[in-house]
């Protein structure tokens, strides 16, 4: 089995953050491991407190995993502050990781800076470079590029910009536009369509951690980035068509609904 890690916030309600990544990364048949990098207290109605993990202790969880597990693929979701990305930087170059899948994210969907908004810079100067992937939604893009976006070219534009940043393939999700759930993935070389019907729900908490660690799962299962992609896209879909009415908010996507359905698990 291959070894995936999670570098993320905690989400307490289990929709996003490391929880989302480690069900996804158990759902794709990896295994999964985390470096927590905040502890949230949150539902599916808002974030209402944020402890960060110092700098210190991020720095000695991926030491305790390097030093001793082989890593397939890492991603990367919420990370606070300037000095929480800068140690995590220093630490993946040290260890010579790869295959990294960079989610920029930056406020939830309940408008919360999970991210610290001195940060962004640092976000974009530190972990881009590193990315074999990067996977902004628009709103992320816009501050990335400093471009409004509301079409489908003003995406492909935007994705062309952020790769200039160094990271080599960029997934621009569509989920905040109107119409279609379409995501735009640009490679440098080619641009494609990841095209979704928009599945009308409420039911979207972590919708953009999960697909960041399906496509995290599937490369370090050795698929190639558009592949890799492609399936997880498929994934989140299945997950976001199955979502769960969990809490009284915006409820988590269903990370194991495939996987159930064949087992024969699920409750009518
Ligand atoms: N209602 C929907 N129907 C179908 N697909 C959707 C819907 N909403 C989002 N998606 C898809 O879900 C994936 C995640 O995109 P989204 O833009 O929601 O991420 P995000 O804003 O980063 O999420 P998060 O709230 O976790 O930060 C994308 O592939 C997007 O196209
Ligand atoms: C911890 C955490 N990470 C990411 C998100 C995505 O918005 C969230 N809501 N919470």
């Amino acid at each position: 089995m291959k070894n995936v890690l999670t570098i993320a916030g905690s989400d307490s309600s289990g929709g996003a953050g490391i929880q989302a990544d480690l069900k996804t990364f158990a759902a794709h048949g990896v295994y999964g491991m985390s470096v927590i990098t905040a502890i949230t207290a949150q539902n599916t109605q808002g974030v209402f407190a944020v402890q960060d993990v110092t700098p210190a202790i991020i720095a000695q969880q991926l030491d305790a995993i390097f030093d001793d597990i082989e890593v397939a693929a890492v991603k990367i979701g919420m990370v606070s502050q300037v000095e929480t990305i800068k140690v995590i930087a220093a630490k993946l170059k040290e260890y010579g990781a790869k295959n990294i899948v960079v989610d920029p994210v930056m406020i939830s969907k309940s408008g919360y800076h999970l991210l610290n908004p001195a940060a962004e810079s640092t976000l974009v100067a530190y972990l881009l470079p590193l990315a074999a992937i990067v996977t902004p939604n628009i709103p992320e893009a816009e501050v990335i590029t400093g471009q409004s976006i509301t079409t489908l070219a003003d995406m492909e534009t935007a994705a062309r910009a952020i790769l200039g940043l160094g990271p080599q393939s960029v997934l621009l999700k569509g989920g905040h536009l109107n119409g279609d759930a379409t995501d735009v993935l640009f490679d440098g070389s080619q641009s494609a369509y990841l095209p979704s019907r928009r599945i009308s729900t409420k039911n979207t908490h972590g919708t953009g951690c999960t697909l960041s660690s399906a496509i995290a799962a599937n490369i370090g299962r050795g698929l190639p980035v558009a592949a890799a992609v492609k399936a997880a896209k498929e994934y989140i879909t299945t997950a976001i068509e199955h979502s769960l009415s969990v809490g009284k908010g915006v409820g988590p996507t269903h990370h194991f609904y495939s996987l159930y359905k064949q087992a024969g698990m699920l409750e009518e």
